[in-house]
């Protein structure tokens, strides 16, 4: 795989610790396998950690905590990466400064940058191979639930933590409990894996996985940026990590090595065990201001929109941006409503140049950004007005996330982000041959 790393050494070797041996979940397999003993949920596990990630807006804390409060230097440089993308290109002076120092501080410990217009934290690391099946991946943000999408135990940490990490090589952790999620059937067409995202949200309740690994047992269904949609949501039930079980030959095709021991074994403990049958599914959108709170797009047709955004790490890969543009084809942007679109990597803006997508949505009326997490919370390139309503792909509609306290955020998939913004109304893509009666 392009710009995979060589250069983190193989995996410890299994435990001969086997005090207890009985079926492990998935997290409890990757976490005794990267530590020294079995362990299980509850356990506390010292492991190896494979990558650590730090984003712009937490690396001056991270810088601190390893120059003044741990006096150490990363142990293994390879293993961490900065990523310059919250507030990319910079917004003001004081985000300006905070950048440069992360520059420099890359550039004098040898650690990897990913600088403005590469593109969001976890669409980069997964593109340049730095998370793999079976790894240990801690980010300073809590979508790192994402690398779970390639069966890494990805989890987000606070600077401190993320600092110890980096410094150490290494991190402590209680084993989470694990929720096992089922999807059986198929999706209708329109139906997306952003809708079984925020459903999954709804059935487990926001702070319903609170620490838990939610283990997602999807088959051979979905691609490799559709099961980060799904492991990116799970923070937002309050897990710990998302881990979307390899199956058939999904994660090889991609040339992911996939190891025999990282597949949950029959039989293991779950705390709770959710079924969800994809054939019954509707499109769907998560209404403020809480992500659970989650209905059917059709309850909500016909509320105005002032802005759309479609992007981030939730929903802005190049399978994404297909699906607006499929809806936005020879249409144009309602008067009065604007569509912001925002890749979520330079790799996805090329190819989404390189095969008309970008054409297509730019001449539908779209604004198109920098790649980057842009208005996604609130800091820049688009933030929301009192009273002003988005609809976001992005997978937080939190009070005051986007803009003003009185802005309201409904999330959704491309699709209906997209013909919403045709519509300037809340739509479904089987709506813009209808007219919209107002909400
Ligand atoms: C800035 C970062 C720490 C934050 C996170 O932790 O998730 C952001 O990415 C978000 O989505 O709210
Ligand atoms: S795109 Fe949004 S959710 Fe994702 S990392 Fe950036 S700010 Fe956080």
């Amino acid at each position: 795989m392009e710009g995979m790393t060589t250069s983190v050494p193989p995996y410890a070797a299994a435990s001969p610790q086997t005090g207890r041996p009985r079926p492990q979940t998935m997290a409890e397999k990757i976490l005794s396998r990267r530590g020294d003993a079995d362990v299980y949920a509850g356990d506390l596990a010292v492991v190896e950690v494979d990558q650590v990630m730090v984003v712009d807006s937490i690396a001056q804390s991270f810088i601190e905590r390893m120059e003044r409060d741990l006096g150490a230097a990363p142990k293994y440089p390879e293993r961490v990466s900065i990523v310059v993308d919250h507030v990319a290109p910079a917004s003001t002076v004081s985000v300006a400064q905070a950048q440069k120092e992360a520059r420099e501080y890359a550039a004098k410990t040898g650690v990897r940058l990913f600088d403005v217009g590469r593109g969001i934290c976890h669409q980069v690391l997964m593109e340049e191979g730095l998370a793999q099946p079976g790894w240990i991946v801690l980010g300073s943000d809590s979508h790192s639930t994402t690398y779970g999408a390639v069966a890494a135990f990805g989890s987000g940490m606070g600077a401190t933590d993320i600092a110890l990490a980096a410094a150490s090589g290494k991190t402590w952790l209680r084993v989470p409990e694990s929720v096992k999620v089922t999807l059986s059937g198929e999706l209708r067409p329109g139906v997306s894996a952003k809708d079984v995202a925020l459903e999954m949200i709804r059935v487990l309740g926001a702070d319903g996985a609170t620490y838990q690994s939610v283990e997602i047992h999807a088959g051979d269904r979905f691609t490799r940026g559709e099961r980060m949609t799904l492991a990116n949501l799970c923070v937002e039930a309050g897990a710990k990590a998302g881990l979307v079980v390899p199956g058939g030959d999904i994660l090889t095709d991609y040339g992911y090595d996939v190891p025999e021991w990282v597949y949950p074994d029959a039989g293991a403990t779950y705390v709770r065990d959710v079924e969800l049958d994809l054939s019954a599914l509707r499109p769907r959108m998560s209404a403020p201001s809480e992500v659970d709170n989650v209905h059917d797009v059709a309850e909500l047709r016909g509320l105005k929109v002032d802005q759309v955004f479609i992007g981030t790490c939730t929903n802005g890969r190049i399978e994404d941006l297909h699906a607006a543009a499929e809806v936005l084809r020879g249409q144009r942007v309602s008067p009065g409503t604007r569509l912001l679109v925002i890749p979520a990597s330079s790799r996805v803006m090329e190819q989404a140049l390189e095969d008309g997508t970008l054409l297509t949505l730019q001449r539908a009326g779209a604004v198109l950004g920098t790649p980057g997490c842009g208005p996604c919370m609130g800091r820049h390139q688009g933030v929301l007005a009192p009273g002003e309503v988005c609809v976001s792909t992005s997978n937080r509609n939190f009070i005051g996330r986007m803009g003003d306290k009185d802005a309201r955020i409904y999330l959704a998939s491309p699709a209906v982000a997209a013909a919403t913004a045709v519509m300037g109304r809340v739509a479904l893509p089987e709506d813009l041959t209808r007219d919209l009666a107002p909400a």
